[in-house]
């Protein structure tokens, strides 16, 4: 497998009215290509914040970060981020909103359209692509989301708690969807969670972060089959583990 992500001693300080906040100290971690990494904690641990310096959206206030073996000094072609509250332009229709990441890229009108009609079936959207964002449910904007980060054909995706804001049901719906799609294009997945279940039913790998300020207090490598269900004793028994490395007396979602 070829290393893709390398962060090496990385930190980051922002400035502040009542004093500097250090979000992120002395993080380490290399990310195989392909993988799908959850990055698991409570709020406040800086888990926004690495994502935004791997979009390289933010610069670290000191160490290096590589992604697919370049080291980063501006947004990363190599990547798109998913935020979770999808950014979508209300203005624009789902359609338009698929072909954006496109059309900024300069890629020309007919194969920005077919590119992301195909996006769009991809992601369970046929027949909407001409409403608007406020016409469709949680869900369905956040594969619009989904759709337009893929349509670049990112070798990274980074997806900052793209289904916390959704129902249960919706939200397991999507899960199964994005594991499908990282199967068949087998994008690196980065994938921030507060949730110890939604991360063991997800990941290959999740690095626990703890607060103030954020580090990475374990490397969990999770060899669970797939498909994954919650009922199984080995399931239990890494959720209890991950709950006594977080702390957590229970399930913090
Ligand atoms: N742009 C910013 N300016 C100043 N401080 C910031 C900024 N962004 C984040 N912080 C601070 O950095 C720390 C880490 O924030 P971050 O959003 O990365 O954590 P998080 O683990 O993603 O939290 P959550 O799960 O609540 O989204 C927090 O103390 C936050 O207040």
């Amino acid at each position: 497998m070829n290393r893709f992500i390398e962060c090496v001693n990385v930190g980051k300080i922002y400035p502040g009215k009542t004093g500097q906040v250090e979000a992120l100290r002395g993080i380490n971690f290399l990310c195989d290509e392909g993988s799908f990494v959850c990055l698991l904690g409570r709020s406040g641990c800086g888990k926004s914040t690495l994502l935004q310096l791997l979009a390289g959206l933010e610069r670290p206030s000191s160490g290096q970060i590589a992604v697919a073996g370049r080291e980063l000094d501006g947004p990363s072609p190599d990547a798109a981020i998913v935020f979770q509250d999808h950014g979508l332009f209300p203005w624009m229709t789902v359609q338009k909103n698929v072909e954006f990441n496109m059309k900024a890229r300069g890629v020309a009108a007919g194969e920005r359209r077919e590119r992301a009609r195909g996006f769009i079936e991809m992601t369970g959207l046929t027949g909407f692509g001409d409403r608007y964002p406020h016409e469709l449910s949680g869900g369905m904007r956040q594969r619009v989301g989904i759709a337009r980060a893929l349509t670049t054909n990112p070798k990274a995706l980074l997806m900052d708690e793209p289904f916390g804001a959704l129902d249960a049901q919706t939200r397991g719906r999507l899960q199964d969807e994005l594991l499908q799609i990282w199967e068949k294009q087998r994008t690196t997945v980065l994938f921030v969670t507060h949730s110890i279940d939604e991360a063991l039913l997800l990941a290959d790998r999740i690095l626990v972060f703890t607060p103030r300020p954020g580090k990475i207090a374990a490397d969990v490598r999770v060899d669970l089959p797939r498909p994954r269900t919650q009922q199984s004793a080995e399931f239990t028994a890494l959720a209890r583990e991950l709950r006594g490395l977080i702390g957590a007396e229970r399930d913090f979602d």
